[in-house]
This record gives structure tokens, sequence and C-alpha cells, in this order.
């Protein structure tokens, strides 16, 4: 049964080519929270069939045991999307990966197609366009009539798009970066940032990281398998953090504190809201613990 958890772990969202079978081959060991397979950019146009199929066979496999499986499917308007829906479909991932969204009516023609073959799968849907970011409101708000569940930064075809150039942090980014973040949360969705192409370095991975964990993002859309720990281990809550969010739930339950808005714990003000972010935090910290048991 495909998953639709909004509070599953998402720290770390791995594409793998559709077209390389060693790829998918050893993703089903790798510790990715989400596994894209992509039928998109990383597959040239003559191998795009070939990929389908095999991209089909291996989400119907099950050999990925929990991680959370999207397939990303080329664009409808392309001679290859609507094909590729109806095989992605069939085999029945977690979700389905939109590319290059610009308006919210792609969003509710492809929840229209998971509608109509009764699929339980979540949508998903790439923020990579300059239109994409001047209609993000409307994106985002089909959330409350169709199955989509969350958005993606893609930053290459953004950089591509704009003509801007990727420097260090991201400068050229910030504006789209903090706008798709704040869609995101005001329509209830989950929100992954954007791709580091360049995977021999560490350093710098972790510094997007930790900038994209500072905005907001639920985790990094990620290239390859080197860089996996990295991003599991910055988005996920500190030890810190999770032992202040336990201060925090077990000072609101004692019976002194019963029916207050606001109290102290440890010199500090600590409001409901307070609580309300350290029960999301223990919950999710508690959702990787699962993942971590196996
Ligand atoms: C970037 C790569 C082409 C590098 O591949 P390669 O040269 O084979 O790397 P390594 O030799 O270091 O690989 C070591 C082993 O790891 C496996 N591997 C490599 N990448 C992956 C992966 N993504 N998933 C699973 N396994 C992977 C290799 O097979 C080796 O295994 P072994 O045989 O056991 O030694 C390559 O990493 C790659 O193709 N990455 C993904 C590229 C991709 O999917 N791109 C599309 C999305 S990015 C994007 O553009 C997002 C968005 O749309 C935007 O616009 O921003
Ligand atoms: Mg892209």
């Amino acid at each position: 049964m495909p998953t639709t958890d909004k509070l599953r772990p998402r720290r770390s969202c791995l594409y793998m080519p559709g077209a390389n079978a060693r790829a998918l081959e050893k993703a089903q060991s790798l510790p990715a929270d989400m596994l894209v397979f992509d039928l998109e950019d990383a597959v040239a146009p003559d191998a795009k069939v070939e990929a389908r199929e095999t991209v089909a066979e291996a989400v119907r496999s099950r050999a990925y045991g929990q991680r959370e499986l999207l397939v990303r499917i080329n664009a409808l308007e392309s001679p290859w999307g609507r094909a590729d829906m109806d095989a992605a479909l069939q085999a029945a991932p977690d979700g389905i990966l939109l590319p290059k969204v610009s308006t919210a009516a792609q969003v509710r023609a492809a929840d229209q197609l998971l509608k109509a073959a009764d699929s339980q799968a979540g949508l998903w849907a790439m923020i990579e366009t300059p239109l994409a970011i001047l209609n993000i409101r409307e994106i985002a708000a089909t959330a409350q009539e169709t199955r989509l569940l969350g958005l993606v930064v893609g930053t290459n075809d953004l950089a591509k798009e704009l003509q801007a150039v990727t420097d260090p942090s991201r400068s050229a980014f910030q504006v789209h970066l903090a706008l798709t973040l704040a869609a995101a949360r005001a329509f209830g969705l989950v929100a992954i940032d954007g791709v580091f192409n360049d995977f021999r370095d560490p350093e710098g991975l972790a510094a997007a990281c930790e900038q994209g964990r500072l905005l907001g993002f639920d985790g990094k859309s990620l290239i390859h398998p080197a860089q996996l720990e990295t991003a599991n281990r910055v988005f996920a809550p500190e030890p810190g953090a999770v032992a202040q969010a336990q201060i925090i739930v077990e000072a609101f339950a004692l019976e002194e504190n019963q029916g207050k808005g606001v109290i102290q714990v440890n010199g500090k003000m600590v409001e409901l809201l307070h609580l309300e972010q350290a029960q999301q935090l223990l919950a999710i910290a508690r959702a990787i613990e699962a993942v971590n048991a196996g």
C-alpha cells in the first residue's frame, strides 16, 4: 500500500537514472529515506522506453523495504509522459513526481489520471521553472483538492531557466527556496531542497544541507550514495533538541501546568506553540528511530 504519511522521515531523497540497472539494484541496500526512479532528465530520449520498463519492474519487485518510492515521469505534455504515468501507476509506487510543474492545472491533470486509475499514490511537484515560482501559491493550494503531498525544488533547471549562477551560498535561489517553503507550509506539504551536484565535496554538501535545514526543508535531493550519510545526519533532529523537546512535553504534563498557555522551563518562556513544535520533533525522531531499527 503506498504511503502518504506526512510525518515519515524524508531526510534523503536519492535520484537514480531509470536506465541504470546497477544503480537501481544498489539502492535496495542504501540508507535513503526516499528513492526517485528518474525517467526524465537523467534518461536519454533513445533509452526512455526501456527505462520505463526497467523502472516499473524495479518498483513491482518490492525489494526496497520501507524506503519511499517515487517515479519521476516525463512531463505529461511530452511524447513519453502519458505512457510513463500508466506504467508507473500499474507498478504502484508511493508517489509520482511531476517534473517542471508550472501551473496548478498540470497538477490537476495528473491527479485526474490517478483518480481514473484508482491509484493510492501521492503526487509530488518539481518546482524548477520561473513560472512555477510566480504560480507557487496556486500550485500548492491544489493540495486541498488533489493528492499533492510535496514540493521538490529543482535548482539545476532553475539555474538554467533563470540564467543564474550557482555560488556556494546559493544566493541566486534564496527567494525561490523561501517561496517554495512558505507555499509548502501554508498548505501542509512536504518540502524537499534541491541537489548538490559536486558529489565529491562533502564539506560543500554539508553546508548546503545545513542551509536547507535552517530554511525549514524536510530533506535534500541527492544524486550519489556518498551524499546519503550527510543528509541523514543534518536533517535529523539533534540529540540536544530531542532532549529539550522531551523536557517541554514533560513540563506541560505536570499537574501544576494543566490548562496553562505559557510556562517557564529552565528560565525560558515556553508557549503552547513550542509544545506543538516539541511534539512534532519527537514524532520525527521516533520515526527515524523506527527506520534505523529496520
Ligand atoms: C553522477 C553519476 C553519473 C556518477 O556515477 P558514477 O560515475 O557511476 O559514480 P561512482 O563510480 O562514484 O559510483 C559508485 C557506486 O555507486 C553507484 N551509484 C552512483 N550513483 C548512484 C545513484 N544515484 N543511485 C544508486 N547508486 C548509485 C554506482 O553504480 C557505483 O556502484 P558500484 O558498482 O557498486 O560501485 C551518478 O551518481 C548518477 O547518475 N547520479 C544520479 C543522476 C540523476 O539521477 N540525475 C537526475 C536528477 S538531478 C536533477 O537535475 C534534479 C532537478 O530536476 C533539477 O533540475 O535540479
Ligand atoms: Mg530538473
